[in-house]
């Protein structure tokens, strides 16, 4: 079979969240290509940190199984995180379906995400060898769904400030322009990781990139990238500077930001539109914007929803490779 939902922005595009049934429970998740835990929020937590959120109850679910002995402990790139117990239920998305998906419940969350209201956890996607279950580790629901899977594939079609969709088992290729163009994924560090040595700076030339490896993280929001990408691309736009206060880049707002191209593989150009680089105002006026690509230290880049918003992506796990083409 294969299973369809939306992929609904927050406000300004910050995350994207879906339905899952669990046990008969509808929760709103982040699905998260970067990681390998399905937590959710749920009643174990204190009443402070449930509220706003929309939290499974074990009790209400006929088909939940606890997995005695068994913790939990996550945390993410921006240090937020989750720590709990597991069990096991029904998890419908879309219609795809596994009987015994590992819940995670969350007994711990950090601060943001309690703030995060909207969110009540995530779904991760990346290789189950980072699932941080113990003392048995646990497989992702795409592990444990891709055998019943038409085909052993899921899509991310994240669209700006609209509602998109995940797709289990199925390419939907209206959704996309051409044909999709595929690199291979080394598995090694469980991330949907893949070279990408090149970039260009609207009609510049190519140039490389140190390390030349990124990753394709839905749960990022921003395209986290090698400082000499930043100091090259940000070079062409006026008044750009480092700003420490904010954290990263900005920009008089009415920039006219030119694209960024990142290369897939070595044979593929993705261009990022330059106006979904222009991410967010930083000042009550809107005059400064803060960049939707930014430096990051290590030499693994993180390619984020900035650029799941100009890419259809494809994520293979049947020849472990990825397919991109820009959105239709
Ligand atoms: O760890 C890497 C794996 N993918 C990236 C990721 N980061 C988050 C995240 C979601 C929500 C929040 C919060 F709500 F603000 F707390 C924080 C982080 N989800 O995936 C980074």
């Amino acid at each position: 079979g294969s299973g369809k939902v939306t992929a609904t922005p927050e406000q300004g595009d910050v995350e994207f969240l879906s339905p899952v049934i669990i046990g008969g429970q509808t929760m709103n998740m982040d699905f998260d290509s970067g990681s390998s835990d399905l937590w959710v929020f749920n009643t174990q937590l204190a009443a402070a940190s449930q509220a706003g959120h929309t939290n499974f109850d074990v009790a209400k679910s006929t088909t939940f199984k606890m997995l005695t002995g068994s913790t939990f402990t996550i945390s993410y790139g921006d240090g937020s995180g989750a720590a709990g117990n597991v069990g096991t239920d029904t998890v419908n998305i879309g219609g795809a379906t596994v009987t015994s998906q590992a819940i995670e419940l969350a007994t711990a969350v950090s601060a943001s995400f309690v703030q995060d209201t909207q969110s009540n956890g995530l779904v991760g996607l990346a290789f189950s060898k980072l699932n941080t279950v113990k003392p048995a580790q646990q497989k992702t629901f795409f592990d444990n769904a891709k055998d019943t899977l038409a085909m052993p594939v899921f899509t991310a079609d994240l669209r700006k400030a609209a509602v998109g969709a995940y797709e289990f088992g199925a390419i939907d290729s209206t959704k996309f322009n051409g044909s999709l163009s595929w690199a291979a994924v080394n598995t090694t560090s469980g991330f949907w990781q893949f070279s990408s040595q090149k970039f260009q700076v609207g009609t510049g030339t190519a140039m490389n990139v140190a390390g030349g490896q990124a990753i394709a993280d839905t749960g990022t929001t921003l395209m986290l990238v090698n400082a000499a990408v930043v100091n090259a691309y940000y070079s062409q736009v006026t008044g750009a500077v480092n700003n420490q206060t904010v954290g990263g880049v900005t920009f008089p707002c009415n920039s006219q930001l030119p694209d960024l191209s990142v290369d897939v593989g070595g044979n593929y150009m993705a261009v990022v539109r330059g106006d979904d680089i222009n991410f967010a105002p930083v000042d009550q006026a809107g005059t400064t914007c803060f960049g939707g690509v930014q430096a990051i230290a290590s030499n693994l880049q993180i390619y984020g929803d900035i650029m799941f918003k100009s890419q259809f992506v494809a994520f293979n796990n049947g020849n472990n490779s990825i397919g991109m083409a820009p959105h239709q």
